[in-house]
């Protein structure tokens, strides 16, 4: 039996897994993670390596950690008193959890793009440069190329160069999720970390959303947490299926979507599905 019957998808999607598979390089390592707000244990024992230039999406059911685990990939949880975090998150040789080392500039390695867009109360155009201005970029005329180029990365360009100075605000939410990945770009991250970035948003924006990932994933390593699993099937090229904090398969989509190992992920698949 099939769980998800991945030949029944769209041929864009056949398209995509025409490209042969190749070794992953990893490029954050995650060793040994558990975190722990008083005697709840909210993950266990995670291991894992996020393979660089890919989608890696994590699954599972609603509480079973998936934010956390972002949460610890940008040190976020620094700024949650209650929780304990323990093990290693490795990424460029920095053990993040472990270091002295200057953590805004660590965790700008991160871009995050949250459920729902949070544009600053500001222009559009103010907006990406704000990003850019993080960088240290003062100068005036790189500022004004660097958002062009950040807009047009998100496919945004066309639709606001006539409005730049309007308010971030006055954009649909769709565009705003893309003004903030703009934004989020702008400080040049290694790593997108995506919270159910479509959640909010109408089915068109999702799908511009999803194509921009694709296209992404050339320049950046995107880690997606969705509740959506025909969106996994569509952009995942390494799956992590948790439960109750604790990894419980990962691996390559096709065979983890097919055939499943476990009864909790063949559950989640087939309630999901
Ligand atoms: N700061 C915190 N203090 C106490 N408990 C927390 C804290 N943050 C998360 N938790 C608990 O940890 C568990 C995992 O939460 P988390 O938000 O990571 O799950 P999730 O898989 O992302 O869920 P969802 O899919 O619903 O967003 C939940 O039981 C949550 O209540």
């Amino acid at each position: 039996m099939s769980y998800l019957n991945i030949d029944t998808m769209t041929e864009e999607l056949v398209e995509q897994k025409i490209e042969p598979r190749k070794e992953f390089i990893t490029v954050l390592q995650i060793r040994d993670l558990n975190v722990y707000a008083e005697d709840h244990h909210i993950l266990k024992d995670i291991n894992l390596d996020i393979p660089k230039n890919k989608v890696t999406v994590l699954l599972g059911p609603s509480g079973c950690g998936k934010t956390t685990l972002l949460k610890c990939m940008n040190k976020l949880t620094d700024l949650y008193k209650e929780l304990q975090v323990s093990g290693s998150i490795v990424i460029d040789g920095d053990d993040i959890l472990n270091t002295n080392k200057n953590v805004p500039a660590i965790r700008r390695k991160m871009g995050l793009l949250s459920q729902r867009p949070f544009p600053l109360p500001m222009s559009i155009y103010k907006n990406v440069a704000y990003g850019i201005k993080l960088k240290g970029v003062r100068d005036k005329k790189l500022i004004q190329f660097s958002v062009q180029r950040n807009l047009e990365e998100v496919g945004l360009w066309e639709e606001v160069k006539n409005r730049l100075n309007k308010p971030a605000h006055s954009l649909s939410i769709g565009q705003q999720q893309r003004l903030c990945l703009a934004r989020g770009l702008a400080v040049k991250p290694q790593i997108i970390l995506a919270d159910e970035p479509t959640s909010a948003l109408d089915p068109i924006s999702s799908k511009t959303i999803e194509e921009l990932f694709r296209r992404l994933k050339k320049h950046y390593t995107i880690i997606l947490v969705t509740h959506v699993l025909r969106q996994a099937v569509r952009l995942a090229d390494h799956v992590v299926f948790m439960s109750d904090g604790k990894i419980i398969e990962q691996g390559d989509p096709d065979q983890l979507f097919a055939n499943p190992q476990t009864d909790k992920l063949k559950e989640y698949l087939v309630e999901g599905n």
